[in-house]
């Protein structure tokens, strides 16, 4: 399965809501009044783009097309250009198909830092070794640092997949303060002269306000020796969990100082409409999408495919 139908798969919900029930109630010889819109409301609240987009998409109906014949292409037309406006709004990120890291901001000379983090189990450790692929594989050198040290297991997993990659790695003992595995890490990166050092980090609860506060402090200990450092700080969310990736994006933002988003597991979820909700509520643009468990599995997003794999 090509990445483009696995993209299908993971919005199935949206895209199934937006290509019956929507379509449904526009049908042609229908004039487009309060009724019908409050009707197109009710029905685009049951995908996942949330609340505050699906008002947007319908005043942007209501502006465009109210008293007016249903005209179903051009509706359909309208909903596109509104979604694409609402994934690239308030943003500043290059999506180059041709130039797969023209997402991320990688600084000229000297190391670039990207920080990992999000919620358990959402795929940090197995999004890193695909994106040190993607970086290897564009001739960027790549260092990593294991700063996961609650969970011995996602050390060895990093460590396996730094030897598979070859790449170097930085480890700390278990339960050391991963801040110090990011002090090292910076150290190395420097040392050694490395075009990206990408630290992971120990997955936590949106809610544990210590260990929240501790990805503050891995922030304030790389700028201390990258001063413009982390420059890349990525939230990965598990597109399964739906909705609740709006509270880890805004806590982890505040934390953590996000920059961008990886939308992982989108092969094994039918909601991967919460791209539209975090992106608007939250302006952080997601940056990649993880498709599967090989480490050829993350593809760069872009919001066009995104519109088009909706069947838009
Ligand atoms: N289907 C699918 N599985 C994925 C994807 N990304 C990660 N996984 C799987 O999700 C599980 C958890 O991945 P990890 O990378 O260990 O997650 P983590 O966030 O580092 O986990 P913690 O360190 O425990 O917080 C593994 O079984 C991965 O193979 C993806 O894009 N698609």
């Amino acid at each position: 399965m090509g990445w483009l139908e696995k993209l299908q798969g993971g919005l199935k919900k949206t895209r199934d809501v937006l290509n019956t029930d929507v379509r449904d109630i526009f049908k042609s010889g229908r004039i487009v009044d309060e009724e019908l819109l409050e009707e197109f409301e009710s029905r685009l609240i049951r995908t996942d783009m949330g609340v505050i987009a699906a008002d947007e998409i319908v005043e942007e109906v209501r502006d465009n097309h109210k008293g007016r014949t249903v005209d179903p292409d051009a509706i359909s037309e309208t909903i596109r250009e509104k979604i694409l406006s609402i994934l690239v709004a308030g943003t500043d990120v290059t999506y180059d198909m041709e130039r797969p890291l023209s997402p991320l901001n990688l600084t000229e000379t000297g190391p670039t830092v990207i920080l990992v983090s999000g919620v358990n189990g959402v795929g940090k450790t197995t999004s890193i070794a695909k994106l040190a692929r993607l970086l290897r594989d564009n001739d960027k050198s790549v260092l990593l640092a294991a700063g996961d040290t609650f969970r011995a297991a996602a050390v060895e997993q990093l460590t396996m997949w730094a030897g598979r990659l070859g790449c170097e790695i930085i480890t700390g003992d278990a339960n050391v303060d991963p801040a110090s595995v990011a002090h090292r890490g910076c150290e190395a990166a420097l040392a050694k002269n490395v075009d990206v050092l990408i630290i992971d980090t120990a997955g936590r609860l949106q809610t544990q306000k210590n260990l929240m506060d501790e990805l503050g402090k891995i922030r304030r200990v790389i700028s201390k020796q990258i001063p413009d450092g982390p420059h890349e700080s990525l939230l990965v969310i598990d597109a399964t969990t739906g909705q609740n990736g709006i509270s880890q994006a805004k806590n982890f933002s505040e934390a953590a100082g996000c920059t961008g988003i990886v939308l992982s597991k989108l092969d094994g979820s039918a909601k991967g409409g919460v791209v539209i909700p975090v992106t608007k509520e939250m302006s952080i643009p997601v940056k990649y999408i993880g498709t599967g468990e090989g480490v050829d599995d993350l593809s760069m997003f872009n919001p066009r495919d995104f519109v088009t794999a909706l069947g838009l």
